[in-house]
């Protein structure tokens, strides 16, 4: 007996068709009713520990008569950037890749960032499907069409609104998954929880232990709580032009500490810290209580995720934030909470205040 598949609906917004995200086991066999019997010719970016993967994929893909090349990209961050991207052109370029054929990402949410944004580029636009491997790209990355690359002022500056055409989230991809990226991925469901969706973080309250492996008793419903909010803030506002801003919240400090550390840190970290430094901010700011706010330590330090950062780094970190993508000409942005699952916008603290809360997650 096949197990239960959720599918998640994500509306099409800005002229962009709507999609699904299938979370369960064994959803590989869905892959070539979405890539469709008119499309000849399919590219599967992998990384580099997803080799066999990749190449299981590929061939499965030819056995159905689509021409499969596989296009190895190195791991994590280091696949986000120009060169690789162009790698990738070079890569579809030799294959006689059309419009009408088809990009597949398989791995983590480095790899389908750059799937999806060589698919937004290539011939200005071709379809892409997104096959997330780990938990982080489940719940966030390969949900909502943000896809892009990094450079050397900052995280993900170039890139592009490209939604996927589906995305298939196979549970049994995480049982490879080292503990370090499982946890990781735990910072953006957490993340869901404050802004959105509490009962998130009961259920990894209850038992934290359990949350940190794939084998807890509620690693699906985590994941698809988590999608859910994504799915519905982004069917409201693909291209952030307001309500989907709070997806960012606890990255502007994230981002600029990943790029302090020349993109070694996992995401997931990055976002942990950040998140700390935004509800001392809120609270600085007047305007989460403290009982929330505190909440955010607990919960993030029971899974095994960092809250503290270096205190010199600050004047860097504060020159990089300047050039976040919430920002506003001089003014600096910043998603806080106005209690429990009420995001709101803060703009342009005041300077000693934003030192203040950096102090708070100092070392
Ligand atoms: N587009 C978005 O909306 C969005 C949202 C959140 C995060 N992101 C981006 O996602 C990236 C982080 O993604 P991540 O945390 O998935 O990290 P990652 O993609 O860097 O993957 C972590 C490591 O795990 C490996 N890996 C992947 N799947 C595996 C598996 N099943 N078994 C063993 N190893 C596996 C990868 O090759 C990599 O070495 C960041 O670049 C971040 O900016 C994008
Ligand atoms: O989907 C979004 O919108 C997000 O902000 C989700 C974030 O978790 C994600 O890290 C995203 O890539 C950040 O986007 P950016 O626009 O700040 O680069
Ligand atoms: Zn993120």
């Amino acid at each position: 007996m096949s197990e239960a598949v959720t599918r998640i609906h994500v509306g099409g917004t800005a002229g962009t068709e709507p999609y699904e995200v299938l979370v369960g086991r064994q959803l590989l066999g869905e892959l070539g009713a979405l890539i469709g019997d008119t499309v000849k010719r399919v590219a599967v970016i992998h990384p580099e520990a997803l080799a066999e993967t990749g190449d299981a994929l590929r061939q499965d893909l030819a056995d159905q008569g689509y021409e499969a090349v596989a296009v190895q990209v190195p791991n994590a961050e280091e696949a986000k950037t120009a060169e690789v991207a162009a790698y990738c052109w070079k890569a579809l370029g030799q294959s006689g890749f059309t419009r009408t054929d088809v990009i597949v990402g398989v791995g983590g949410g480095a790899t389908t960032d750059l799937a999806g944004f060589v698919a937004a580029t290539w011939l200005r636009g071709v379809r892409w499907i997104a096959v997330p491997t780990t938990v982080l790209g489940m719940v966030d990355a390969a949900v909502g069409g943000k896809t892009g690359i990094n450079t050397a002022e900052g995280k993900n500056l170039v890139g592009s609104f490209h939604p996927p055409a589906g995305v298939l989230c196979d549970l049994a991809a995480l049982d490879s998954l080292p503990v370090h990226d499982y946890v990781s991925g735990l910072a953006e469901i957490i993340k869901a929880g404050f802004i959105a969706d509490p009962a998130i973080l009961d259920l990894i309250e209850a038992d934290p232990e359990a949350a940190r492996t794939p084998a807890g008793p509620h690693t699906a419903e985590l994941i698809e709580r988590s999608i859910k909010v994504k799915a519905e803030v982004v069917s409201g506002d693909l291209k952030e032009s307001g309500l989907r801003e709070i997806l960012n919240y606890g990255h502007t400090l994230a981002h600029a500490i990943e790029k302090n550390e020349r993109y070694k840190w996992r995401h997931g970290a990055a976002v942990a810290v950040g998140m700390h430094f935004a509800a001392e901010l809120g609270r600085l700011a007047g305007r989460l209580d403290d009982a929330t706010a505190d909440r955010h330590r607990t919960v993030l330090e029971s899974v095994g995720l960092p809250l503290t950062y270096r205190y010199d780094q600050w004047p860097k970190l504060l020159e990089t934030m300047k050039v976040d993508k919430k920002s506003r000409g001089d003014l600096l942005r910043f998603i806080v909470l106005d209690g429990l699952a009420k995001p709101t916008v803060l703009e342009g603290p005041d300077p000693a205040v934003l030192l203040a809360a950096y102090g708070e997650v100092a070392q």
